[in-house]
């Protein structure tokens, strides 16, 4: 069977004419490990009501399998993309729309920049998925953070913001079709908006920001400052009402 990988680009492409028209794109994170299956209807009936445009689904640790009955239910209850946010091979889902093939280009971990990669391979080859290559970059936010302990990796200083921008670009001109810097899951700070002007001026990708988004204020932000999809998990985990603010 030839290899893997999908000919149809929707999900991606989908994005690109959003953006194109300029609309804003927000994700909302669901992590397996954290959403019982019995809460899954009420929230989602909250997302529908909501700005979302996309459901991303990961962990950066999930049990095998909760990723597969996950997205199989969340199906059957939204209109909206499903995409696979993996911490993990045990994390890709034959349900899902699509999936970020990520590679962790702020770390100097070859797992996690070409290992988990080879290893998808031939669980990719037995599902037609669309993948999206992702540049993802990890940036301190103040406390260590789940993808650091996780990866054995170093984010980068939030300080060099040069370095950060250099890595974006570099990251595309080795064809990697979106940039996600990431701030941790439940980070103190965001993604600071200098370093999203920053590494948007330089882009020509769409840009992906995530971690420690807790406030309409803080998203409108992120927008502002460049951020084409902004990802929010933990402040939907935390704060129900979070959905009610987001739609003021
Ligand atoms: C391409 C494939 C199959 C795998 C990629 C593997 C790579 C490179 C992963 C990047 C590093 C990593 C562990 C990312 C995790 C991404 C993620 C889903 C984060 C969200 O989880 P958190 O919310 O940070 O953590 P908690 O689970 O602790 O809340
Ligand atoms: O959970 P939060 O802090 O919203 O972060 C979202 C995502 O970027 C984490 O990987
Ligand atoms: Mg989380």
């Amino acid at each position: 069977m030839p290899v893997v990988v999908n000919n149809q680009k929707e999900v991606f492409q989908n994005i690109v004419a959003s953006i194109n028209k300029g609309e804003r794109l927000l994700a909302i994170l669901i992590d397996p490990d954290k959403m019982e299956l019995e809460r899954v209807s009420d929230f989602m009936s909250k997302v529908k009501a909501s700005i979302a445009t996309h459901i991303f689904v990961g962990g950066s640790t999930v049990d095998p399998f909760k990723t597969d009955e996950l997205i199989q239910k969340l199906k059957g209850l939204t209109e909206l993309p499903i995409v696979i946010f993996p911490g993990d091979v045990s994390q890709l889902s034959s349900h899902a729309h699509a999936l970020l093939f990520l590679s962790l280009v702020s770390g100097r971990n070859p797992e996690y920049l070409i290992g988990k990669q080879i290893e998808a391979v031939s669980v990719l080859r037995t599902m037609n998925i669309e993948t999206i290559p992702t540049g993802y970059l990890l940036i301190e936010n103040g406390k260590e953070t789940a993808v650091e302990r996780v990866t054995q990796t170093k984010p980068l200083s939030r300080h060099d913001i040069q370095h950060i921008v250099d890595t974006a670009v570099a990251s595309q001109l080795l064809g990697m079709k979106c940039i996600y810097l990431e701030a941790g899951s439940g980070a103190i700070q965001p993604i600071t908006a200098d370093i999203i002007q920053a590494v948007k001026e330089e882009l020509t990708i769409p840009l992906i920001i995530g971690g420690g988004i807790t406030s309409k204020q803080q998203l409108d932000n992120a927008y502002e400052a460049g951020a084409d999809l902004v990802v929010i998990g933990t402040a939907f985990e935390e704060n129900a009402s979070f959905f009610e603010e987001l739609n003021t």
